[in-house]
């Protein structure tokens, strides 16, 4: 049997629904094999962000040199990453390793505001990951730091997501979860070729924790599944909206996604 295989390289949500957590339950749900290098730990729940603990850099290392040496990773996506050394021994292996279906959800800072990228290691984040990247996954406040100024219109985020091909991006896509002025959630792809706009109708809920990273994880997957790049958009689009649609109901404040609920509502049809 043929499994599709991707890796995450991201932190650890200990309350289970972003990060590496939210990664490899995405990939499962989308039949793909998951691995994963922790770079921190986080205690965090649905009311915030109680502790941030980067793994020290040894293990990082050997993490990524464990999984290089011996397993092949069709996708890889990078997370929560911390700190500038931390993203430059991620550059150097996914350049010794040739993963070259890189996706980069350049994660800053958590809904309650909580720092998970410092911030001296952003222009480390430009210089040496982004150059690798396949696509890169800004929400628009991410983007807005990326290209060092404001993104108002969906005019300014093609503009925006142009720059960032400029930078060294194959593709791009700006997330529009942070953009309550359409009653659409858009999402803007360029490939350097063409735009798409791919949406969904915003959801009114407060229980989003974690969309980006299962966002992006799907992208993953599908990519790993060896589907085109605006087919594994769109699939994460109707994966994240299912499960944002779908929520458990989990925690006190901003609960988790449902990462069952896309798969559930096929098997129904
Ligand atoms: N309320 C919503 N209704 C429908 N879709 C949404 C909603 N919020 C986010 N999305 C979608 O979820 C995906 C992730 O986008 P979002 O902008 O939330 O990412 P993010 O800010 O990086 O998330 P996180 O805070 O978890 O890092 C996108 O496809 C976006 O359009
Ligand atoms: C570990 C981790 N990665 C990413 C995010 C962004 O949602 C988060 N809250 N926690």
């Amino acid at each position: 049997m043929h499994i599709p295989q991707a890796l995450t390289i991201a932190g650890s949500d200990s309350g289970g629904g972003a990060g590496i957590q939210a990664d490899l339950k995405t990939f499962q749900e989308l039949g793909v094999y998951g691995m994963s290098v922790i770079t921190a730990i986080t205690a965090q729940n649905t009311a915030g962000v109680q502790g941030v603990y980067p793994v020290e850099m040894a293990g990082i290392v050997q993490q990524l040199h464990s999984i290089g040496d011996d397993l092949q990773p069709v996708a890889v996506k990078t997370g929560m990453l911390f700190s500038a050394e931390i993203i430059r021994e991620v550059a150097q292996a996914v350049q010794a390793y040739g993963w070259t279906t890189l996706v980069i959800d350049p994660v800053m800072v958590a809904k309650g505001g909580s720092v998970l990228l410092q911030e001296q290691a952003v222009q480390a984040l430009i210089q040496e990951l982004l150059p690798l990247a396949a696509v890169i996954t800004p929400n628009v406040p991410e983007a807005e730091l990326l290209i060092g100024r404001p993104i108002r219109t969906l005019a300014e985020r093609e503009q925006a997501a142009s720059q960032l091909i400029d930078m060294g991006a194959r593709a791009v896509v700006i997330k529009g979860g942070h953009d309550t002025s359409t009653a659409q959630a858009i999402d803007v792809l360029y490939d350097g070729r063409s735009f798409h706009y791919v949406e969904g109708p915003r959801i009114h809920t407060p229980h989003t924790h974690g969309t980006g990273c299962t966002y992006s994880a799907a992208i993953t997957a599908e990519l790993a599944k060896h589907n085109d790049l605006l087919t594994a958009v769109q699939t994460a689009k109707a994966f994240v909206h299912a499960a944002i649609e779908d929520g458990l109901g989990i925690g006190s404040v901003h609960g988790p996604t449902n990462h069952f609920a896309y798969r559930q509502r096929r098997a129904v049809r």
